[in-house]
């Protein structure tokens, strides 16, 4: 279900680059309400989840998004 509304804040656990993709792994509370292949916004960016591990999730982002968003920006422990 798609709400809009930010139910927390997740911290970046752990960046991968693969190619020209950025594995990012974040540690969030709402972990536990994630289902793979749901949508989750991030710096305003919708990514699908493609792992769950304990109270962190992972999110790939392609090339073409890290071409016209900030996410290649990320450091990993950034809020
Ligand atoms: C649902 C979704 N999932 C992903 C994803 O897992 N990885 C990704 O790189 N992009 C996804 N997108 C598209 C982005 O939200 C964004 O709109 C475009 O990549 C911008 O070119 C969308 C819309």
């Amino acid at each position: 279900m798609f709400t809009g509304i930010i139910e927390d804040l997740g911290t970046i656990e752990k960046l991968d680059r693969d190619g020209g993709n950025l594995h990012i792994t974040v540690h969030t509370s709402i972990t536990n309400e994630l289902k793979i292949d749901q949508s989750v916004a991030h710096n305003g960016v919708c990514l699908t989840v493609v792992g769950i591990t304990g109270d962190t999730y992972t999110v790939t982002a392609i090339q073409e998004t890290l071409d016209k968003t900030n996410l290649g920006l990320l450091k990993e422990k950034n809020v």
